[in-house]
């Protein structure tokens, strides 16, 4: 099969606050089956810039994905088109079980997939889900008492039900265990292969063990693009860092 790759062009992305411009004018392109990371100081643009592609900020230039312009569509129209997200806090309904949030989540594309129903109730598009993100025992356990990690992947699920081609992921592993960590970049390489992945994140054991690509963001731009070994190498990039942590230092 020569399926064609799938990618999200972004082009000239401007994102300004009051004037203060938090996102300039940024090209980037995300392509399927490469696990994209994200990376740059606080402050960067990062999570401004997925906002921006999500309908969650005001933003100018391109977003392109198949042949949908995402600018200027509402956060539903884009999980419709295909593209979703997390956020750093997850955003699960504590209350509701696993199944339950999955389920919920599965409901964007109901129509379609109602059809696709396992006998037993549950839709095998959820039993897929929940195998992929190892949550199967902790099926009928109220969301609010997983563990953070587990939450987590259960956001990463409800990805999954909602058919998410794109997936554009706010510090997933943030405030993980070692173990935790390893699981979720193995899950992001198997789930990354037929999907496009943007990971933003400040990990940088996570970043080098996972990352086929890194984009390393400052004050709005894009400062440069590579392999995890060319951005290491990047004089840029250790000038950004360096100040970060003498910046930090002093004020320590
Ligand atoms: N709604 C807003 N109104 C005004 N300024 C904002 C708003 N959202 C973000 N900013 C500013 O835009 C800049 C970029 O913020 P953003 O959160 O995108 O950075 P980031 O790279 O994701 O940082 P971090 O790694 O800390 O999450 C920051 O200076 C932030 O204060």
């Amino acid at each position: 099969m020569n399926a064609q790759l799938d990618y999200v062009e972004i082009r000239d992305l401007t994102v300004e606050f009051d004037g203060f411009v938090a996102v300039d004018s940024v090209d980037l392109t995300l392509l399927q089956g490469r696990v994209h990371f994200l990376i740059g100081p606080n402050g960067a643009g990062k999570t401004t810039l997925v906002d921006a592609v999500t309908g969650l900020a005001n933003a100018s230039g391109l977003v392109r994905y198949g042949s949908t312009d995402l600018l200027g569509l509402k956060p539903h129209q884009v999980v419709r088109a295909g593209v979703g997200r997390t956020f750093q806090t997850a955003t699960v309904f504590e209350q509701l079980t696993v199944l339950q949030n999955l389920d919920i989540a599965g409901g964007v594309h109901r129509k379609a997939r109602s059809m696709m129903r396992a006998r037993r109730g549950i839709p095998s598009y959820v039993e897929e889900a929940l195998d992929a993100v190892g949550l199967v025992d902790l099926r009928d356990r109220p969301a609010g008492v997983l563990a953070h990690g587990q939450k987590q992947w259960l956001e990463i699920g409800m990805l999954l039900v909602q058919d998410a081609k794109v997936m554009l992921l706010d510090e997933p592993v943030a405030g993980m265990s070692a173990e935790e960590r390893e699981e979720t970049g193995e899950l992001l390489r198997r789930i990354g292969t037929e999907r496009t992945i943007a990971v933003i994140e400040h990990d940088m054991d996570f970043v080098r063990t996972f990352a086929d690509v890194v984009t390393v963001m400052h004050a709005g731009k894009v400062l440069t693009e590579g392999t995890v070994a060319e951005i290491q190498a990047n004089q840029k990039v250790q000038e950004v860092y360096l100040g970060r942590t003498v910046e930090g230092a002093t004020h320590a």
